[in-house]
């Protein structure tokens, strides 16, 4: 017999005879939805801390919001987040990260659901048939797996009123029909509000204040009204704003150039290569910046990278 062979019986044996419990032994092969699993804190901190370049309030914020969240054993809602910005500043890239912390499959796994406003709400004249589906599937989901994560990207082209329909599962009820929803996370994001938050930013430049000054005070209640305001925002008028059910807004700031050199590189270290200076400052000045007459950020902020280092 061959040593592998006895060792891997050994280790199923020893598996078996109760170092592992069956629940252990089948998670290990197959997804689990675990409930009860604590978020790493530290490792996420670090993760946003490492990843994701200009954004202190979106780092801190989520930081806050789902180390409070998951550390309470007893929420009284799901957690609820809107995240606002211009576009490529790491809005779904965060939320990304974000799943990969709460379900190690990240997007891939059973329990994260991402929709898309253009792919799966595209016609104006379905909302009705757009509510029941939604109402359904985050029903059927939630029944499933209480800690499942809901990701709604392009909330600004979601017809208005097509969320509100998943509004009792977001209050404070204790269940719903049987399901109790107080372990989900719904995650919103959108470009609605960038101007906004775009405009505060611009102040405090031309102040000569720094960037890391901006407080959310700043930001958040400007970009909750405006937010309820703005008819293309897929929460116009929207209960979830009026019922206070959205917990945080959370604002991303426009890159600036010294953000698109920084993801410049970062791409260029994923892609194993070694980082050439001349290449990321050319990639960096191939991009539009904007206002006309300052051009401090990035028109697309760090989007485009990856198909412009294609060419150098
Ligand atoms: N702040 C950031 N830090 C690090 N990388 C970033 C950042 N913003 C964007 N990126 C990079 O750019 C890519 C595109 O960004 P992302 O898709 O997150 O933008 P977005 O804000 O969701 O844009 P949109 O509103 O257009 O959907 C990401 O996959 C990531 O590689």
């Amino acid at each position: 017999v061959e040593p592998i062979t006895v060792g891997i019986a050994i280790g199923a044996a020893s598996a078996l005879t109760g170092y592992l419990s069956y629940k252990d032994l089948y998670c290990r092969f197959a997804e689990c939805c675990r409930e009860e699993q604590r978020l790493n804190a530290s490792a996420l901190k670090l993760e946003l801390e490492e990843k994701l370049f200009g954004q202190h309030l979106a780092t801190e914020v989520i930081l806050k919001a789902l180390t409070g969240f998951k550390n309470n054993k007893n929420p009284k809602k799901p957690l609820t987040l809107s995240l606002h910005g211009w576009a490529g500043t790491g809005k779904n890239f965060v939320s990304q990260i974000v799943a990969e912390n709460l379900h190690s499959k990240g997007l891939k796994s059973n329990f994260v659901h991402l929709f898309v406003s253009t792919l799966h709400f595209p016609h104006e004249q379905q909302i009705k048939l757009y509510q029941d589906q939604l109402q359904g599937w985050i029903r059927g989901n939630v029944s499933a797996c209480a800690s499942s994560v809901f990701i709604f990207d392009e909330m600004d082209k979601l017809h208005p009123g097509v969320i509100d329909a998943i509004k009792p599962f977001l209050d404070y009820y204790e269940q719903v029909d049987g399901v109790s929803y107080r372990k989900a996370i719904f995650i919103f994001l959108s470009n609605a509000g960038g101007d906004l938050i775009t405009k505060i930013a611009l102040d405090f430049w031309r102040a000569g204040r720094k960037r890391e000054d901006i407080q959310l005070k700043d930001l958040e209640p400007v970009l909750s009204v405006g937010v309820f305001n703005n008819k293309h925002s897929g929460l116009w008028h929207s209960g979830l704003i009026d019922r206070n059910l959205i917990d945080y807004f959370i604002p991303f700031l426009p890159l600036e150039y010294r953000h698109v050199k920084m993801c410049i590189r970062a791409e260029m270290r994923a892609r194993g290569s070694v980082i050439d200076e001349d290449i990321v400052t050319r990639v960096a000045e191939e991009m539009t910046f904007f206002p006309k007459s300052e051009k401090i950020y990035s028109d697309k902020g760090c989007k485009t990278v990856q198909s412009r280092l294609d060419f150098h």
